[in-house]
């Protein structure tokens, strides 16, 4: 049986195809990262297989079932778990309360709640800041306490929106030796991001999006020294770590 495996998945707004005919399967324990353009069409993928858009075509099977157009409380349930690219913190709620909510949406039971709350606290280096309310944080923090938040919520799978947009130098390091202790713990990874020299590093496997389409998908050095993928960043080139 397949971990995660998308099948020809199609998300159209109006007239706009932003995800056409794009097939993915993820074995359990990797991590994958997705790259692409501005408007490639990466996170309408990451909103269509979380639930939160009604795929146009195609098919995703989580664990064997088929969980195509679930609504995002299903996806969740199942174990998928995803951060947005724009933060969006309950403001005036604390640190760790903005982690218990992502806790209750697994777990009712208070006890177990607060206990996966801790643990998440811990883990994502959050301990400190549990008081401060999450207005307070730094965009760096902010961003730790998004992914806190869908750790709570025990996933197998996990997508990441861009969480290390934005961040100084010491801080993506601190968020990538955060991800690679998460996969540590067995927890699939999805990685969407825009820092190259990041995400090749990290990646058992990247794939590439360019105007909805897959274009590319394989160990991060062939991608990067693919003729197409060059082609779509215009030239730019990135090398793997090693290259
Ligand atoms: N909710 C929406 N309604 C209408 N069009 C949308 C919506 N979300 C995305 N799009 C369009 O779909 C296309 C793909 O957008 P998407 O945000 O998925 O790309 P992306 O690869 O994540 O881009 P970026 O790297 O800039 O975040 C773009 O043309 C975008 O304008």
């Amino acid at each position: 049986m397949n971990f995660f495996q998308v099948e020809n998945l199609t998300k159209k707004f109006g007239g706009l195809t932003a995800n056409s005919d794009v097939s993915v399967n993820v074995e359990k324990g990797r991590i994958v990262g997705i790259i692409g353009p501005n408007g490639a069409g990466k996170s309408t993928f990451f909103g269509t297989v979380s639930g939160f858009y009604k795929p146009d075509g195609g098919r995703i099977l989580f664990e064997g079932k088929d969980i195509s157009g679930r609504p995002p409380e299903d996806t969740c349930r199942l174990g998928i778990a995803r951060t947005f690219q724009i933060v969006r913190p309950l403001s005036s709620l604390s640190v760790l309360d903005n982690i218990l909510v992502g806790a209750f949406l697994r777990d009712k039971n208070k006890k177990k709640a607060v206990a996966r709350a801790e643990e998440v606290l811990e883990l994502s280096g959050l301990k400190e800041l549990r008081r401060q309310p999450a207005a307070s944080l730094t965009i760096a923090d902010k961003k730790r306490l998004e992914l806190a938040r869908a750790l709570a919520t025990r996933p197998k799978l996990l997508l990441l929106d861009e969480v290390m947009a934005g961040l100084t130098p010491k801080e993506t390091q601190d968020a990538v030796e955060l991800i690679k202790s998460i996969n540590k713990r067995g927890i699939t990874l999805f990685v969407v991001e825009h820092v190259m020299e990041v995400i090749m590093p990290i990646s058992d496997k990247v794939i590439v999006l360019d105007g909805g389409r897959k274009i590319a998908e394989g160990l991060p050095e062939a991608v990067a020294n693919d003729p197409e993928v060059i082609k779509a960043y215009l030239g730019e080139r990135y090398y793997a770590a090693g290259s």
